[in-house]
Parts: structure tokens; sequence; C-alpha cells
């Protein structure tokens, strides 16, 4: 009968690792990475510490990634959308970090569906 479940069947995770490699490399190094490479120095950008709850940028999530701190693929998709998060926060729309957060985001979205969906 029509109401009767299909079982969900679990995607196959074995690859999210390797994904998670190839997805950070190449977002270090995209010609917009340059503000998001190392965590904003917060002594030299006034506000930041206070505005900014969860600071995140490539080379933490490089370092979670060396050190196995990731669960799964979500947990990496978390840091890296809270990069452009952060920016988008803190920085106008019209100006040189905000529209590279813009990219990076629209360049990790188009990367990782179709990386997914092959
Ligand atoms: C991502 C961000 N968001 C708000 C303020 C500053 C920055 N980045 C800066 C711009 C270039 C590098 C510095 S940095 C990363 O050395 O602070």
């Amino acid at each position: 009968p029509v109401f009767v479940k299909r079982a969900k069947t679990a995607r196959d995770n074995n690859r999210d690792l390797g994904l998670c490699r190839v997805l950070l490399a190449e977002l270090e190094r995209h010609q917009d990475a340059w503000p998001f490479l190392t965590p904003v120095s917060q002594k030299s950008v006034p506000g930041y510490r206070k505005v900014i709850k969860k600071p995140m940028d490539f080379s933490t999530i490089r370092e979670k990634l060396v050190n196995s701190q990731y669960q799964n693929l979500e947990t990496f998709i978390i840091d890296v959308n809270l990069v452009y998060d952060n920016c988008e926060k803190f920085n106008e729309d019209n100006s040189e970090i905000g529209r590279a957060g813009h990219n990076m985001r629209k360049f990790f979205e188009k990367r990782w569906t179709e990386l997914l969906k092959q």
C-alpha cells in the first residue's frame, strides 16, 4: 500500500575526508582567500573580539582537519560557512573584504555541490 515507508539509504561517507582536503586546498589557493587565510588579528581590528563570538579562518580549519577534529563532512561545512558568516557580519557588502567573502561563499557552494553530485 502507498503508505509503506521506503527504508532510508544512508549516503556513502567513505570519501568525505578526501573531499574536505580537496575543498580546503581549493579555498586556500583561491585569489579572494587573502582575508581568510589566518585568524583575524583581534588586536589590530577594533571591536572584532566583541562582535564575532566564534572566529574562524582557513588555517584553523586546516589545523582541525590535520588533527582529525571533524566528525564528518557536515561539521567541516559548518566551520567553512562560519568564516563567511563572520565576514558578512563584520564587513560591508560593498567593501574589498565583504566582496571577497561573498565570492568565496559562492565558490564553495558551487564546488561542494559539484563534488557531492558526481
Ligand atoms: C576577514 C576579516 N574580517 C574582518 C576584518 C579583517 C579581516 N581580515 C583582514 C584583512 C586581510 C587580512 C586581515 S587579518 C585576517 O590578518 O585580520
